[in-house]
């Protein structure tokens, strides 16, 4: 069946062909995303939902979402979208991180220009007949100090702007290096140092914890008199009520603002006031740039729901579409190990350590080990994937370590999970075939080579005569079929194991009675919802 999209913003109708011609089906409602009860009413039919800042992906609305696997945003700031709901519930969240930067520096510069000179307010009055030339001094750009927070994509395209226009830029940015800075051809300063010394000021960051409010009462008192804000980032960085406040008393002479505390926004404290020129959140309204993003968003989705390919997203590491089939064998691995790492462990996890040693050490392991969460936490919650697992790990207090070495053994490659409890350490190591399925290789560093198949039943015993013949014959007799048997031991006489793969699941009864031979330390059946396994 075809994964179906909702496109719930106004993107360009481009999105629409990329998604049909990738056979993706594709519904196109524009308004949907200013119609919550609507939306929440529809979203469940769908495995992808395309929009831009209107619609809110809100906890409520990803919990009726239940086939949905991914949220693409055709632009950047994906604050309208909650991130830890989607995470948890394993659904991708990408955006475009360029298509639009380029536009959106543009209008700042514009918004910039226009505040200078005051462009709509001369605009308007010289339509109305009045030309009052000597009410419409402006101050002149050359030579100016332009402040810029947040100096990443658009703030860096917004410094070259402006270091184009011969202003004098500085930049507030902790995650700005000084190699950076200088090639740009600014200034890196401190927040109260941009302050002091900005004859413009203008935002760039994402909207944060850190960043609401950045612009604030006592921001604004510790800036220049006559200082002119842009914002073309996110209305909560600025407190409208302050700037407007500072506008009134003159220590602020003018804003340029496209984005609002509230959008779309039909009222603000910013309104009405002389030299404040407002857009509603026009930063990435050029046709080039949503032309841009709805071509990429539409594709990254597709790859993703046809090819497994990950791009840009916010909380999954990427997975190219070159590297997915590539990748796809070991994601099934890794995931058969976590799987059986969880289900054979019963007592709260502390820590993990996965070795990827050999050639699969240069894929893409931040993939891999996701997925090796996700089986593993699998055992306890069903509802969990390569997105959700780590952030459940977290949440857990799993600690986490990956390694990787060359190849250390007879395996081109292979990978080790070893899963702490507080009572005990217990590691499983596998490889993949050339036929491109799992193999358990190390089970407690007992060697051996099993297939990996739906339905399974471990056993540890002691190494003793009789132990084949005892699964045999019990299994024989509940007319539980053997497909492979494969049998491990660490030393003639001492610790064995056995690890059969069976052809349905094994009962319960059955099962105890195996754990009633004396030899026997325990048998657990096991089972193995991956792609690629037999069975
Ligand atoms: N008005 C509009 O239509 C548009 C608005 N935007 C907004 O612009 C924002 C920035 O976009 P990009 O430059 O592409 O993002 P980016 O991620 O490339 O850059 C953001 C920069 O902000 C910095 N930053 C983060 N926290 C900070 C803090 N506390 N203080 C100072 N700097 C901090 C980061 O280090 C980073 O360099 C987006 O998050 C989005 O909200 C983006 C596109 C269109
Ligand atoms: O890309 C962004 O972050 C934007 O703010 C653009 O918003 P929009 O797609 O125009 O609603």
């Amino acid at each position: 069946m075809a994964p179906r999209v909702l496109v719930s913003d106004k993107l360009s109708k481009t999105a629409v062909q990329i998604f049909a011609g990738g056979g993706v089906e594709v519904d196109y409602m524009p308004d949907l995303g200013k119609d919550k009860d609507k939306l929440l009413e529809v979203i469940g039919q769908y495995d992808g939902l395309a929009i831009r800042s209107a619609t809110k992906v809100t906890e409520k609305l990803i919990q009726a979402a239940t086939r949905l696997k991914v949220v693409g945003r055709a632009g950047i700031g994906v604050d309208n979208v909650d991130i830890p709901a989607a995470s948890r519930k394993g659904i991708i969240v990408m955006n475009t991180p360029f298509g639009n930067s380029i536009t959106t520096a543009e209008h700042a510069i514009a918004l910039m220009f226009a505040v200078a000179r005051q462009l709509p307010a001369a605009d308007a009055s010289t339509q109305a007949g009045k030309w009052e030339k000597n009410r419409f001094m402006g101050v002149e750009i050359t030579g100016k100090t332009l402040g810029i927070i947040g100096c990443g994509n658009i703030g860096a395209i917004v410094a070259a702007r402006g270091v184009g226009l011969k202003m004098r830029v500085i930049a507030f940015d902790p995650f700005l290096s000084a190699d950076r800075a200088a090639h740009l051809g600014i200034e890196k300063v401190e927040l109260h140092d941009l302050f002091k010394r900005s004859d413009f000021i203008t935002l760039h960051t994402p909207m944060t914890d850190k960043t609401k409010g950045i612009i604030d009462k006592a921001a604004i008192a510790r800036m220049k008199d006559g200082v002119r804000i842009v914002n073309c980032a996110r209305g909560g960085l600025i407190v409208e009520a302050d700037l407007a406040e500072a506008i009134k008393s003159g220590k602020v002479a003018g804003a340029g603002v496209d984005v609002f505390e509230v959008e779309p926004a039909t009222d603000s404290p910013l309104f009405g006031l002389d030299n404040v020129v407002c857009t509603p959140h026009l930063g990435a309204a050029t046709s080039e740039a949503q032309e841009n993003v709805a071509l990429q968003v539409a594709e990254q989705m597709s790859d993703y729901l046809i090819r497994g390919a990950v791009a840009n997203a916010i909380n999954m590491p990427s997975i190219t579409a070159e590297e997915a089939p590539i990748l796809t064998p070991f994601v099934q691995l890794a995931e058969c190990l976590g799987a059986f790492a969880g289900q054979v462990t019963e007592e709260a996890i502390t820590s993990v350590e996965i070795t990827y040693d050999g050639s699969v050490a240069a894929m893409n392991t931040r993939a891999l080990t996701s997925a090796a969460l996700a089986g593993l936490i699998k055992s306890q919650v069903s509802d969990v994937n390569m997105v959700s697992a780590p952030i459940m790990a977290k949440e857990r207090g799993i600690q986490l370590t990956e390694s990787r070495r060359d190849r250390s053994g007879v395996f081109d490659s292979y990978i080790k999970l070893t899963v702490v409890t507080e009572k005990q350490t217990r590691s499983v190591a596998g490889t993949v075939f050339s036929d491109g399925k799992p193999r358990f290789i190390q089970i407690k560093g007992i060697n051996l080579d099993a297939e990996v198949g739906r339905h399974m039943v471990y056993t540890t015993n002691n190494d003793a005569p009789g132990i084949i013949g005892l699964l045999g014959t019990v299994f024989g007799k509940a007319g539980v079929n053997i497909a492979n048997f494969q049998l491990g031991r660490d030393r003639p006489g001492g610790n064995a194991i056995a690890l059969l793969y069976v052809d349905s699941p094994v009962p319960e009864d059955v099962l105890d009675a195996v754990r009633a031979h004396k030899e026997i330390a325990s048998a657990k059946p096991l089972r193995f919802d991956v792609a690629d396994v037999a069975g």
